[in-house]
Formats: structure tokens, C-alpha cells, sequence
């Protein structure tokens, strides 16, 4: 459970398209962070230009701790594809990083790119946007979301690096 996967190898490991066993997500998102390489079990917030709860994600802990290690959360944003208001900032992204989050993927914007690449953290977004949400304590938090068409659920496990996303229901074991 470490960052010895390559997504490459595991799209070769399930090449069927019948395969429930591996969902790439479409490759429309940018990095924004510095790495580009990571992975954790996935924790949702499916939200509408509202932040309130990815705040919440992002001042709890990005890990779980197991006989085995520490392994780390990945928080995914089912932000609905807005380019109107961003879902994260440098204060959110400064959070994320000091609580030990693997990375964040979020359908929808980023603000304060300049913050968030000094970050050692992994973020994808669609895009940046200057403009912020309003917090208005709507959204959902872990419940099953549809990001770019691709169902992501809790507690599936997220590989991300320099040629892709993709999800799946157990941790890849090579
Ligand atoms: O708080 C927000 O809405 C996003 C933001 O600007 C930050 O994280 O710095």
C-alpha cells in the first residue's frame, strides 16, 4: 500500500471495458499541487458552489491509522463541473497539508494557484477561478458521487499520477 503503482500498470493488470475493477476518470483535470504522484481511500463531499463542508474535510485528519501504517485519505469533490466559484484556497490546501491528506481531487475550481504549488500535496482540479463560494452549510458529505461521469464512492481507493486518475474498490497489491 505504498507508491510503487503506476497507473499504466495497473490499466494493463484490467484492460476489459467490462472491468468494474478499475474507473479512469476523464483526463480533464490539472494539477496543482506539487505532487503528481498519490494515492488513499477516497472520503466525498458532493457540494454546488458552497465550500462549507470541504472546509470540514480539510481540517480533519487525511489519514487512518493501521497495524499496517498510516494510510491516506483522498478527498474527492463532486463540485458539479462549476468554473463559476472555486472549492479550495490556499488557507483550505495549507489545511489539507498540515492534516496529513494524500491528495484532493475536485470537479470544479481552485483559487490561489500560486499557494497551492508550493503545497506537498497532491490537487487536481478543472481549472482556476479567483471567484469564491459562499458558505452556506449546504452539501453532502460521503455519500456516492458521479465525477466526469465516473462514479466514485467512499472508501474506494484513488491512484493518481503523471498519466492519469483512475478508482477502484480495493487497494491495488502488486
Ligand atoms: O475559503 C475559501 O473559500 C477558499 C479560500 O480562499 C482558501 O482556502 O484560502
Amino acid at each position: 500500500m505504498s507508491q510503487t503503482f503506476t497507473t499504466c500498470d495497473i490499466c494493463d493488470a484490467n484492460k476489459q471495458p467490462s472491468s468494474e475493477d478499475v474507473r479512469v476518470l476523464p483526463p480533464v483535470f490539472r494539477d496543482f499541487g506539487q505532487a503528481r504522484k498519490f494515492f488513499g481511500q477516497v472520503v466525498t463531499v458532493k457540494c454546488f458552489e458552497d465550500n462549507t463542508l470541504v472546509k470540514v474535510a480539510v481540517e480533519s485528519p487525511g489519514y487512518t491509522d493501521t497495524p499496517h501504517g498510516r494510510v491516506p485519505k483522498v478527498l474527492v469533490v463532486d463540485g458539479g463541473g462549476s468554473v463559476r466559484k472555486a472549492l479550495l484556497g490556499g488557507n483550505l490546501g495549507a489545511a489539507a497539508q498540515r492534516n496529513g491528506w494524500g491528495g484532493i481531487v475536485i470537479d470544479g475550481c481552485v483559487r490561489d494557484s500560486l499557494e497551492l504549488g508550493v503545497l506537498d500535496l497532491g490537487i487536481r482540479a478543472l481549472a482556476a477561478m479567483p471567484m469564491p463560494t459562499e458558505k452556506r452549510n449546504q452539501g453532502e458529505q460521503n455519500v456516492p458521487v458521479q465525477i466526469q461521469g465516473v462514479w466514485v464512492r467512499p472508501g474506494d481507493w484513488l491512484y493518481a499520477d503523471e498519466d492519469g486518475t483512475l478508482v477502484m474498490a480495493q487497494p491495488w497489491s502488486v
